[in-house]
C-alpha cells in the first residue's frame, strides 16, 4: 500500500520512486498497546498517537537537518502515508537534532552536480512544499532550533508555528545572503504570512529573525520557553482539532489553493528556471564560497 502511495507521489520522478522503494524496504514499524505507533526510517522519525489522531514527524538528518534528496524522499513518503491514513487529523513537525529545526536546502545538492540532478532535486523540493502546504491535516510546527530558508519555508507552510525562545534560533528567508533569489512561491508564502511590505523588507535583506522579532513581524504565532515547545504545540493542536474537519479543510483550501496553483500551473518552467539559475558559473561560485565560509566558521 505504501509503495502505491509512493508511486502516485513520484509519477514524474523515476529515480525518486526507486529510492522510495529502498527506504520502504528498510522501514520498521512498531505498535504499542496504548495506541502509540512509531515508524522508523533513517532520516525521518514518525511517532503517532492513534487515539488522539496526532502524528509527530521529527527530522533526523544530522548535523543540521539539511533537505538532502534522500531526506526529502523519506519525508514525502511519510507525509503521503499519514495523509492517506484517515486515522491522522493532525501533524506536528519538529526536529530530533538539538538546536536546529532545519538548515534548509542542502547546498551540496546544488553544487557541482549535473543538470538532471538539479531538476530531480527541485522537483522533490516542490513536491515537499505542495504536500505540506495543501495537507488536509492540521500542521503545527514546533520549531526547536534555527530555521533558515527552506527550513523556514517548512514552518511557514504549517498552519501554526510555535518557536522556542532562544536567540540562536533565527528564522527567515536568507537567500540573498547566499547570492541567490528565493523562488516566487517561497515569496508568496512569506507574503501570505507577514504581508507584502514586511516580506519585501525581509527578502531583500535576507533577514533572519530572532524569536521576539519573528513574533512581532508575524512569522511565528507563539514564542515559548524551549522546554514547552512540544507541549504548547500539542495543546494548540487539540484546539484546532476541535473544529469540524470538513469546514476547516475547505477553509484552508480556500485560503491556500491560489498560491499552490500558481506553482502547479508552471511546475516544469519553475524546474527549468531553477536548473538554469543554479548551474550558472556565478551562482555555483557564490554557493561554494558560502559553503566554504560555513566550514571555516569552526576554525
Ligand atoms: C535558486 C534559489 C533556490 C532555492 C532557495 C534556497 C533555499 C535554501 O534553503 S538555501 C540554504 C540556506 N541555508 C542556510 O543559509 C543555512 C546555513 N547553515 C547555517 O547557518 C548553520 O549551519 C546553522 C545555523 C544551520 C547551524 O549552525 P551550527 O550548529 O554552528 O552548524 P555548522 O554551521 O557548523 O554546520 C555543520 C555542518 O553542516 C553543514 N551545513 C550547514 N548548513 C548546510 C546546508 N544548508 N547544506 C549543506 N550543508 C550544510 C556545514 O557546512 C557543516 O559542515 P562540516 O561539518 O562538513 O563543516
Amino acid at each position: 500500500m505504501a509503495l502505491v502511495a509512493g508511486r502516485k507521489t513520484f509519477a514524474a520522478g523515476k529515480t525518486l520512486l526507486l529510492r522510495a522503494g529502498v527506504w520502504l524496504g528498510a522501514e520498521a514499524a512498531a505498535r504499542g498497546g496504548n495506541g502509540a505507533r512509531r515508524f522508523v526510517s533513517q532520516r525521518v522519525l514518525v511517532e503517532s498517537d492513534v487515539t488522539a489522531g496526532i502524528a509527530t514527524i521529527k527530522f533526523k538528518n544530522p548535523p543540521v537537518n539539511s533537505l538532502s534528496l534522500e531526506f526529502l524522499t523519506e519525508f514525502i513518503i511519510c507525509l503521503e502515508k499519514l495523509e492517506n491514513d484517515k486515522t491522522y487529523r493532525g501533524l506536528i513537525l519538529t526536529s530530533d537534532c538539538p538546536g536546529i529545526f532545519s538548515a534548509g536546502l542542502d547546498l551540496r545538492e546544488m553544487c557541482g552536480k549535473n543538470l538532471a540532478h538539479y531538476a530531480e532535486y527541485w522537483r522533490a523540493i516542490q513536491e515537499t512544499w505542495l504536500k505540506l502546504y495543501l495537507s488536509n491535516m492540521v500542521l503545527v510546527a514546533a520549531i526547536n532550533g534555527a530555521s533558515p530558508a527552506g527550513g523556514c519555508l517548512m514552518a511557514l507552510s504549517s498552519d501554526y508555528r510555535v518557536l522556542a525562545d532562544n536567540p540562536r534560533y533565527r528564522i527567515g528567508l536568507n537567500e540573498t545572503l547566499l547570492g541567490i533569489v528565493a523562488p516566487f512561491w517561497f515569496k508568496d508564502v512569506l507574503v501570505n504570512t507577514i504581508g507584502h511590505r514586511a516580506a519585501e523588507h525581509a527578502l531583500q535583506l535576507g533577514l533572519l529573525f530572532q524569536p521576539t522579532e519573528a513574533l512581532q513581524v508575524g512569522m511565528v504565532d507563539q514564542v515559548v520557553p524551549e522546554d514547552q515547545v512540544q507541549s504548547t504545540a500539542l495543546s494548540v493542536m487539540t484546539e484546532w482539532l476541535a473544529i469540524p474537519d470538513h469546514a476547516r479543510q475547505l477553509t484552508k483550501s480556500m485560503m491556500r489553493k491560489a498560491t499552490a496553483d500558481n506553482l502547479i500551473k508552471q511546475r516544469e518552467a519553475d524546474i527549468q528556471n531553477f536548473v538554469s539559475f543554479v548551474s550558472r558559473d556565478s551562482i555555483q561560485k557564490s554557493l561554494q564560497v558560502y559553503l566554504e565560509k560555513l566550514k571555516q566558521k569552526k576554525h
